[in-house]
């Protein structure tokens, strides 16, 4: 089996571009008239995003992925990293309803999530010339954390557990770098979140078999955070951990006293602009906001390896259809722009917003 290099996976790398994302984004740019805006639009394309595997459906697009950035690899003699999410966990997204996934636990979910797994696991295995990068069930581990209160959430606890350690300990085994999802300062930053956070993320690492390849902690995953800033939003008062920096200084040590010296990736592709949310829990399709902090190896923190962009900005956070069956009223809320597609499909005006409201400008 390979063994983890030390240091920083993203290092001496290419981040690969996600040729769905890059497709979605020349369709979007199409539809732009005004010449300037449509210029910006389509640089957008060029920028390195997640691809995530959100259905079962999707995981043979994993080996095509692959085959091209090894192909660009013996074309270039440039060394590619293809960058995934792993998000199709039985009874996801338990705390809300935009992101309810195909797998559910009363029908066998859990066998269908480990063939899941093993269908990406697979895909990998062919390719072993080339760096695989993956963000590990966004939200879910969170949801234990702070929403124990929620039936749904406490019924699928022990399975968010038992999926994100098969997901770790199976992409560990094809040389995959993971970086588990730990929510981000608004979420998990709140003093009383901190402590079991640390305890249940540590846990988790040493489940999974403590390898080098479970190399930390990705946060603010779709989500609109500050990564360092000295003016804090009004909505963060409260909590002293108003940024993704405050956050991850105070979550390491945790980690760490509890045997796990995790690193971290910040994502910023949908934190260019502050003060867009009447409320800190606000997380869908949330107006104004735009295009943040490009995609760079050059970070405040030692302990931060990467920032990122995660979430596909353009992608829906959820429908705003009230007679949905994956409506959430956060998607109704008064700082939710509207109406807006379902989950993951595109969302034509906010990508357009994204691009308009980019900081730093495109
Ligand atoms: O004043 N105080 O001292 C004090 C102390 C504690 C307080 O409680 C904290 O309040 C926080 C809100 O401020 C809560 O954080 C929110 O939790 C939601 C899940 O429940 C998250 O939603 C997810 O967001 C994802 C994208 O990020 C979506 O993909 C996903 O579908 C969606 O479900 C929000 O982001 C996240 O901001 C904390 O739980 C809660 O513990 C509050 C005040
Ligand atoms: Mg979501």
């Amino acid at each position: 089996p390979p063994t983890p290099e030390s240091g920083n996976p993203f290092q001496g790398y290419d981040l690969y571009l996600s040729p769905y994302y890059a497709e979605e984004v020349v369709a979007a740019a199409a539809q732009i008239s005004d010449p300037t805006l449509k210029a910006k639009a389509l640089k957008v394309k060029d920028i390195p995003t997640y691809i995530w595997f959100d259905v079962v459906r999707k995981t043979p697009d994993l080996g095509k992925y692959l085959a091209d950035a090894s192909n660009i690899q013996r074309a270039t003699g440039r060394k590619q990293l293809v960058q995934i999410v792993v998000y199709d966990l039985p009874d996801r997204d338990c705390a809300a309803a935009a992101s309810n996934g195909e797998f559910h636990l009363n029908d066998g979910g859990m066998a269908k999530y480990k063939n899941y797994v093993d269908l990406l696991v697979a895909e990998v295995r062919r390719y072993p010339d080339v760096r695989v990068v993956a963000v590990v069930e966004p939200d879910s581990l969170a949801n234990l954390v702070t929403n124990m209160n929620v039936t749904k959430c406490r019924g699928a606890e022990a399975a968010y557990k038992e999926g994100v350690v098969y997901a770790l300990r199976q992409l560990s085994s094809v040389g995959v770098y993971s970086y588990i999802d730990a929510g981000h300062a608004g979420w998990l930053g709140w003093k009383d979140n901190l402590a079991p956070s640390g305890r249940l993320f540590s846990q988790i690492y040493k489940d999974a078999g403590s390898s080098g390849f479970i190399r930390g902690i990705a946060t603010n995953v779709a989500n609109y955070n500050s990564l360092s800033t000295n003016n804090r939003d009004p909505i963060t008062k409260d909590n002293d951990n108003w940024d993704e920096v405050r956050y991850i200084n105070a979550l390491s040590p945790l980690l760490r006293q509890n045997g796990w010296n995790a690193q971290f990736i910040v994502d910023q592709g949908r934190s260019g602009v502050q003060n867009i949310r009447q409320e800190w829990g606000n997380w869908c399709n949330v107006r104004g906001a735009g295009f943040g902090m490009r995609p760079t190896l050059s970070t405040p923190l030692s302990a931060i390896d990467a920032i990122v962009w995660v979430k596909p900005g353009g992608e829906a956070d959820g429908t705003s259809d009230t007679s949905a069956v994956r409506y959430d009223t956060h998607c109704g809320k008064s700082d939710a722009h509207k109406p807006a597609p379902e989950a993951g499909t595109w969302f034509q005006e906010y990508f357009v917003a994204l691009v308009q409201n980019a900081n730093p400008p495109l």
